[in-house]
């Protein structure tokens, strides 16, 4: 079924410039311009072969470049022809549309920022288009994707998510947003594109999107994305379909961690930085809001009885925003079916760091992110980081002690699913999760 989103996509892959009176108007003025270019070019020829010998000028060849048109005048032998050429550019996006990448359409503009040589290029009229990420993190939200995807970042042929120019220098448009999506340059901008913004702006988001991403041509550097949102296919259902359409060739990386740990984790961030927010999706529905964590694993697990028949979709909401996070194997299902296993890489983030970067080298190809570029000497053996800026929390390892009976109950719900992903994987620690529960 075509959603509205889908036809404007789609409307705006395949726009043609040759329809429309604004089209018109434009092939006008170039015919005008190409036949002054072109009488120009005649009477420099006929001054030529007025004051010179027109035996030196039986192949004569002058050229002219105009809006992206080159203009050939050619005298061979008594031959007079005049060409025009429509392809010219420095990067030949009508003939050559950036082959090395998923390119995306770059609607309403043709400027691109280029973070290399710090200045806006113009790009073809006609065919405006950047390359998408390459590479998506896609989550889990909580087990450590920051330092996933630096880790992924610090090869100096990969650019993140975020163009860092302002929207004008010297007064020209450099085609970066300078709204509430714009990133900020080298740090990991989390976008949410085609999970959050394409739900909640359909007519909007794949400009927005666009305009943000840094100019890479898949062969010498690539852009890389990370959305955490991006793992909840229960939230998301047509993500992974979406993520195919516009990214057929896009590499898909997660790390993962004991998801009753990370619920936990998840629960002081958002009491931490977005309270307001996340209280409210209970106050809203006159839910007594959970002030601490058992309070909040009750309304998961085990909502009074009321609740869920006077509002059966907040029980699944809840669930599918919070709790059903932490079953992966259930989210990555469709990942897998859309991009096969060997496009998909699953970290445990408790590996050696060098182990880690070299298993992303590897997925997005050692042609592309040559090893000997990438700076291992900055690497720690290992990086188990645990310590939050939250005010009022310790971090994840004091949780087992201080919320036994919801920490047990968790793991014993998310153990089959540990169990599935690590056959769905092909490794064990997975199965590490589970081994508190035979001790209780
Ligand atoms: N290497 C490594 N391995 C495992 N866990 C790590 C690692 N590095 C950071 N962390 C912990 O991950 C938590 C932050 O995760 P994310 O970066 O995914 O956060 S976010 O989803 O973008 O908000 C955050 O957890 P909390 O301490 O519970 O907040 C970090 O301590």
């Amino acid at each position: 079924m075509k959603t509205m989103s889908n036809l404007r996509v789609e409307s705006a892959l395949c726009s043609s410039p040759s329809q429309g009176p604004r089209t018109k108007r434009y092939v006008k003025q170039i015919v005008v311009t190409k036949l002054v270019i072109g009488t120009i070019l005649i009477g420099l020829l006929i001054i030529f072969l007025l004051v010179g010998d027109a035996s030196h000028a039986r192949n004569l060849r002058l050229n002219a470049i105009l809006d992206n048109t080159v203009i050939t005048l050619k005298l061979q032998e008594k031959n007079i022809s005049l060409e025009y050429e429509d392809s010219y550019h420095p990067y030949d996006t009508v003939n050559d549309p950036l082959p090395h990448c998923d390119s995306l359409p770059l609607q309403g503009g043709h400027n691109v920022w280029s973070e290399d040589t710090g200045e806006t290029i113009r790009l073809h009229k006609h065919s405006p288009r950047i390359c998408g990420p390459k590479v998506l993190v896609i989550g889990a939200m909580k087990c450590g994707t920051n330092t996933l995807g630096h880790l992924l970042a610090k090869h100096p042929r990969v650019k993140v998510n975020s163009c860092s120019a302002p929207r004008f220098v010297k007064k020209i448009d450099t085609g970066c947003n300078d709204d509430e999506y714009q990133g900020r340059g080298d740090e990991i901008w989390e976008g949410h594109d085609m999970s959050i913004h394409k739900n909640q702006k359909p007519g909007e988001w794949l400009e927005h999107w666009t305009r943000r991403l840094p100019w890479t041509d898949g062969k010498h550097n690539i852009t890389i994305d990370k959305s955490p949102s991006y793992m909840n296919t229960l939230e998301f259902p047509n993500l992974t379909q979406d993520v195919k359409q516009f990214l057929p060739n896009a590499k898909v990386v997660m790390s993962v961690c004991n998801p009753a740990l990370r619920l936990y984790s998840e629960y002081n961030h958002n009491m931490d930085q977005r309270q307001d927010g996340f209280l409210g999706f209970y106050r809203d529905k006159g839910i007594e809001v959970p002030m601490d964590f058992p309070s909040f694993v009750k309304l998961l697990m085990d909502p009074p009885g009321d609740v869920c028949k006077r509002l059966p979709n907040f029980c699944d909401r809840n669930q599918i925003f919070f709790l059903r996070k932490g079953e992966y194997s259930t989210l990555l299902k469709q990942w897998y079916e859309a991009f096969g296993a060997k496009n998909i890489l699953v970290v445990d983030m408790n590996d050696n760091q060098r182990d880690i970067a070299t298993q992303l080298l590897d997925l997005v190809g050692r042609d592309v992110l040559p090893p000997n570029e990438y700076p291992w000497h900055e690497l720690k053996e290992k990086e188990i980081d645990f310590k939050s800026s939250a005010a009022n929390y310790t971090g994840r390892s004091s949780a087992f002690d201080d919320f036994r009976e919801q920490i047990v109950k968790l793991e014993k719900y998310y153990a089959p699913f540990n169990e599935e992903l690590a056959q769905l994987i092909g490794r064990d620690f997975p199965l590490e999760w589970n081994k508190r529960m035979g001790e209780n």
